[in-house]
């Protein structure tokens, strides 16, 4: 290596000091979307940044998503794929596809993945030791009905939202190497089974465990306004006029109301950042570059 060059790694080694003193101990929460999880570079740029992490003495947790990875099979299967408000309308069948893609085939990749890097992982449901209580979701619809008086309910089947988290599986996880690796799936009180979106579960994760920060990993290089500019360091109040003047939509209203809920709840800072650019994480977390959306609480 020339000197040039070698002075260049120190710099940049030299740069993620400040940050791994201030980070090292705390909890950094990540939601890794489906979307994001495009080719086996990126999955193994992904795997090497949490390895990293861990190794410098952040505790890092995963929350992942899958999406498109339900969708494929939901498809392969014959069943179309329905959303509202971005959320996957999910009957008994489709609630199988779901525990099978997100409990099984994607949870399993993840884990192998940060095995792979040199990491330990474990790999988690919502049900192992009652990690997620679920309650069914039910959502408000804009009715166009001025006959009606309370908005219409939306039900959308075996759709959850978090009632609580039992945080002790992820503190036993947490004083050790390994790296939780949770899928987002509930539990109620009588053992029904919910479909989470993983961003709302992260959000929750986050909160309880008092977490330094929550990063959300997505397909998007940020919130954008209606000229594509990224947005950052945003009011409640200024997403809310984003969400009714339809700026925000789809997958971004989940995203973005469990970052505002996250920081309102204790978290110090949440991320929406571009999973599709490698070391992604690394880049927001121990360098000067952070890159997306920023929000904090006001
Ligand atoms: N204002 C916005 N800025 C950026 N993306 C937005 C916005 N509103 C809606 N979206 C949509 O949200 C998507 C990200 O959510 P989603 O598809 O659920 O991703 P993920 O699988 O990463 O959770 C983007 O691909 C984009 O289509
Ligand atoms: C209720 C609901 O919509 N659940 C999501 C769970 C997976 C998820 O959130 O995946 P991404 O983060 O990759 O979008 C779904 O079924 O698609």
């Amino acid at each position: 290596m020339d000197q040039q060059r070698a002075g260049e790694t120190a710099r940049i080694l030299i740069e993620a000091l400040p940050y791994i003193q201030r980070f090292s101990g705390t909890t950094v929460v990540i939601k890794y979307g489906g979307n994001a999880m495009e080719n086996e570079e990126l999955k193994n740029s992904f795997a090497r940044d949490i390895v990293l992490m861990k190794a410098v003495g952040i505790h890092p947790v995963i929350v992942h998503g899958g999406g498109p990875q339900i969708g494929d099979l939901l498809a392969r299967l014959g069943k179309e794929s329905k959303f509202v408000q971005g959320m996957r309308v999910t009957d008994s069948e489709t609630m199988d596809v779901v525990q099978m893609v997100l409990g099984g085939l994607v949870n399993k990749e993840i884990v192998n993945l940060i095995h792979r890097n040199g990491g330990r992982a474990i790999g988690l449901t919502g049900k192992d030791g009652e990690l997620i209580r679920a309650k069914k979701m039910l959502l408000k619809g804009d009715s166009n009905d001025p006959a009606l008086k309370a908005p219409e309910i939306i039900d959308i089947g075996h759709v959850g939202e978090v009632q609580g988290i039992d945080v002790r599986v992820l503190e036993m996880v947490a004083g050790s190497d390994f790296i939780p690796v949770i899928a987002p799936i509930g539990v109620d009180d009588e053992g029904i089974s919910y479909n989470i979106n993983a961003d709302l579960v992260a959000g929750k994760v986050a909160e309880v465990l008092r977490a330094e920060k929550l990063i959300l990993l997505t397909n998007v290089s940020g919130l954008k306004d209606k000229q594509d500019n990224i947005l950052t360091g945003l009011s409640a109040q200024r997403v809310q006029e984003l969400i009714d003047d339809g700026t925000i939509y789809g997958g971004m209203l989940p995203k973005i109301g469990c970052a505002l809920d996250a920081v309102q709840n204790g978290v110090h800072s949440a991320h929406i950042i571009d999973g599709r650019v490698p070391h992604a994480v690394l880049l927001e977390i121990l360098t000067n570059q952070g890159i997306g959306t920023l929000i904090t609480r006001r």
